[in-house]
């Protein structure tokens, strides 16, 4: 049971204290945007490269742009340890998730809440993480889609019978309030952005939905 804290909710103008601030956190969840993919814009390879640079613990790049085929080798290869690019909008999934891995990142694969699941399952041995996302990309703070589970389930019983070891993310209105049911429907990595940042202590934040968490995985 893995937690990555979304520095969607941080800061944006302190990146490395709000990076330090949850050093008890399995991965930090870097969300890039493009204003064309979704309707938002962020940060890009730049920031990444200096986030790498300080960051005390690895960086879990969702990249929610157009032509990740062409842009997502670049977080792979500044060293980012895990580049998750959309489904929707790759050309040739297969091919991009052999170069993330080629380029040394843990290669992840992320499904909009309208993307059904079964067409990629033949992608799993490429890939180390599917993300099954619970809201519509683009904004944190949205309310969870609790209707995504069953899309979680399928994802984990397609990984059983891949027999691989590929982690189940999940990503948007994940709190302590609908953690567990993530957990239960199969997840083993839960993405958290106003959860943790809007808490008191982030920290403790990040502590008490892993608690949450364990108490109801499937195990793996
Ligand atoms: O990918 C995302 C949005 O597209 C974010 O990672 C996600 O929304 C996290 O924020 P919150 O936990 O507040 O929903
Ligand atoms: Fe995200």
């Amino acid at each position: 049971m893995q937690i990555s804290p979304s520095i969607l909710s941080a800061d944006f103008a302190n990146l490395q204290s709000e990076l330090d601030a949850i050093s008890n956190a399995d991965w930090a969840h870097v969300d890039v945007m493009d204003n064309h993919f979704v309707p938002n814009l962020t940060l890009g390879l730049p920031i990444v490269e200096a986030l790498l640079k300080v960051s005390p613990i690895p960086l879990d790049c969702h990249l929610m742009i157009e032509d990740p085929d062409r842009w997502a080798p670049g977080y792979a290869e500044a060293g980012a340890q895990s580049v998750t690019f959309h489904v929707e909008a790759a050309r040739d999934p297969r091919a991009l998730a052999r170069t993330l891995r080629a380029a040394g990142a843990r290669a992840g694969m992320a499904v909009k809440p309208g993307t059904a699941w079964a067409p990629y399952e033949e992608l799993l041995p490429e890939l180390d993480m599917v993300l099954v996302m619970t809201v519509e990309p683009g904004f944190g703070g949205q309310s969870f889609m609790a209707d995504q589970m069953p899309k979680v389930a399928q994802v984990r019983e397609a990984v059983r019978r891949n027999g691989g070891e590929i982690w189940v993310q999940v990503d948007g209105g994940v709190s302590a309030k609908t953690i567990e049911q993530c957990a239960d429907a199969g997840a083993d990595v839960f993405v958290a952005g106003s959860a943790v940042y809007g808490a008191e202590s982030a920290a403790a934040a990040v502590d008490e939905l892993r608690a949450l968490a364990e108490s109801h995985g499937h195990g793996s």
